[in-house]
């Protein structure tokens, strides 16, 4: 696109006359006279070799000849339109990129926004505010912004704009410095408030928006992170967003995750690989405020930025999460092993008495029911439950004790828990593990059993349809109410295979920059 401006002052352009030849005449002219100090220093400064090459570079393009060739300006402008300003922009086949709104009070054409990157914003000539008087000489005061933008569409080649520049600042020092990831899916199309669906800007719960303007408290202008297309598109503001789907949430029951009566105890125990005795292994306490997803808040979008663990940093903590029986704590147990030095696991609280083979600190911490009652009254539990008549849990010193060893802590969890563990402290990245398909799950659990559900001896019994069924409809569960929390999703249909998965990204965890809250970055 080419562009220029005529108005009443004049424009500063590249002025097409050679510099250099006018430089060197100049300085022989002050050559032969008397030299003052800044004479001698200015003279000094043109010799430079990077001032020359300016200067050359200069020449070059004021009298380079570019296409295509403008039509004349108008002359009929009156003169005593002082503010008036005639744009003449060339129009290919991109949009225009700003839209337009008619002024409630004045009951003028204004320019509404400004897309950021698109057409007209880097012409750098017409800005929010201005007001619109005529398109191509048509008077554009008696038309509705539907006809305008008809008469923009069908215009080819250059565009004539009459306009009133608008005295506003617009504030830019933000601008595309905010990133905001998406916690919901959005297609403008779908939008019935949008301004201009053509302008909405269509993205999936998880992308990495880059915010350009916040100018408009309800509609914001933002790419897609890493896109290089440089024109933004319009997406909701959180504010419009949080209020319209607070709005619409009271219409929506939440999701039960309980989603049977059967007799198991549905409940993640944290506790089996921190024990010694393969019996106790089996033991299941049932947590406290499970048996229902809690109503997460409303979720839109979440400032974020880039970090990378520095060498001398704790390791960020690393919760598993997945429905009951999806293989956690196997794949927990083969991490555990391959590299005992480099992976821990926190060491449960419980008020149960201390049996003869076991040592207080390493397949529990033994601690009074008085002492444990307090300790959930100072919320110095991540999770915990009762069993049997003693409470067991897992204590946020024990990760801390985990993560001070200089050893990533592998913590499985339930959902709802996971945005309490979301401090600067923790940094937690979660991963959320999925079943695959039932038929998947059908071939591969064949000989493996659910210890989470066992007969009537106490042992761990093979999986059942219902097993595959219950882990399948709690997966969805989770993955619709909370997958904004989760970094990484791994299918466990392989076993092998989901290990690689896991390997890898915990290397990527130590080499690369993820995006996280931007409050854990900058404190
Ligand atoms: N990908 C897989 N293929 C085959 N068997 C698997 C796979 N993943 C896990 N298993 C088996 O499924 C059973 C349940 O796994 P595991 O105990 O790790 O599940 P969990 O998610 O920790 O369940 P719980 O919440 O009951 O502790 C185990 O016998 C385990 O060996």
């Amino acid at each position: 696109m080419r562009n220029y401006i005529t108005m009443k002052s004049r424009a500063l352009c590249p002025c097409c006359m050679e510099h250099q030849p006018w430089q060197m005449i100049w300085l022989r002219s002050c050559k032969a006279n008397p030299l003052n100090n800044e004479i001698r220093e200015l003279l000094k400064l043109l010799s430079k070799p990077n001032l020359k090459a300016l200067l050359s570079v200069h020449d070059t393009v004021a009298q380079k000849n570019y296409d295509p060739i403008l039509p004349p300006m108008p002359d009929n402008i009156d003169d005593d339109e002082d503010s008036v300003k005639i744009i003449r922009l060339v129009k290919n086949r991109e949009p225009l990129g700003a839209t337009i709104k008619r002024d409630e009070h004045t009951g003028a054409v204004i320019v509404a926004r400004i897309m950021r990157g698109g057409a007209a914003d880097r012409s750098g000539l017409i800005h929010v505010g201005d007001e619109l008087k005529e398109v191509n000489g048509i008077p554009v005061d008696d038309k509705k912004p539907e006809e305008i933008i008809q008469i923009l569409s069908q215009s080819q080649g250059a565009i004539t704009f009459k306009i009133i520049p608008s005295v506003k600042e617009e504030n830019t020092s933000k601008e595309g410095k905010i990133f905001m990831k998406a916690l919901f899916d959005y297609d403008p199309t779908d939008d019935k408030a949008i301004p201009c669906k053509e302008a909405g800007l269509p993205f999936m719960k998880g992308d990495i928006l880059q915010i350009m303007s916040q100018d408009d408290a309800t509609w914001w202008q933002a790419k897609l992170e890493g896109d290089a297309n440089p024109r933004a598109g319009l997406i909701p503001s959180k504010h419009f967003q949080e209020r319209r789907l607070a709005l619409r949430k009271s219409d929506v029951p939440v999701q039960p995750l309980k989603i049977s009566n059967r007799k198991i105890s549905g409940f993640r125990r944290s506790f089996r690989l921190s024990r010694k005795d393969r019996k106790t292994n089996k033991t299941m306490y049932e947590c406290k405020k499970s048996d229902q997803y809690d109503t997460a808040d409303v979720p839109t979008y979440e400032e974020v930025a880039k970090y990378k663990r520095q060498q001398n940093e704790k390791y960020r903590l690393v919760v598993l999460v997945g429905p009951v029986g999806v293989g956690l704590n196997e794949l927990k147990r083969k991490l555990l092993i391959s590299d005992t030095q480099h992976y821990g696991v926190t060491v449960p609280h419980t008020t149960r008495p201390r049996r003869n083979q076991e040592s207080d600190g390493v397949e529990y911490t033994f601690i009074s029911k008085h002492l444990f009652e307090t300790d959930v009254q100072n919320n110095k539990f991540i999770e915990y439950g009762e069993y049997k008549n003693n409470y067991y849990g897992t204590s946020i010193d024990s990760v801390r004790s985990v993560l001070a060893k200089n050893k990533v802590c592998l913590l499985d969890v339930q959902p709802h828990t996971v945005k309490h563990l979301r401090t600067l402290e923790f940094k937690p990245f979660v991963i959320f593990i999925k079943p695959p398909s039932i038929e998947r799950l059908r071939e591969t659990r064949k000989n493996a059993k659910i210890i989470s559900s066992k007969d009537e001896r106490g042992a761990a019994k093979p999986f059942q349809e219902e097993d595959f069924q219950e882990m399948i409809k709690s997966a969805q569960i989770m993955e619709s109410q909370y997958n904004h929390l989760f970094d990484k999703v791994i299918v466990n249909d392989d076993l092998t295979t989901a290990y690689n998965e896991l390997k890898t990204t915990f290397d990527k965890l130590e080499r690369e920059a993820f995006w996280v809250p931007v409050s854990w970055v900058h404190s």
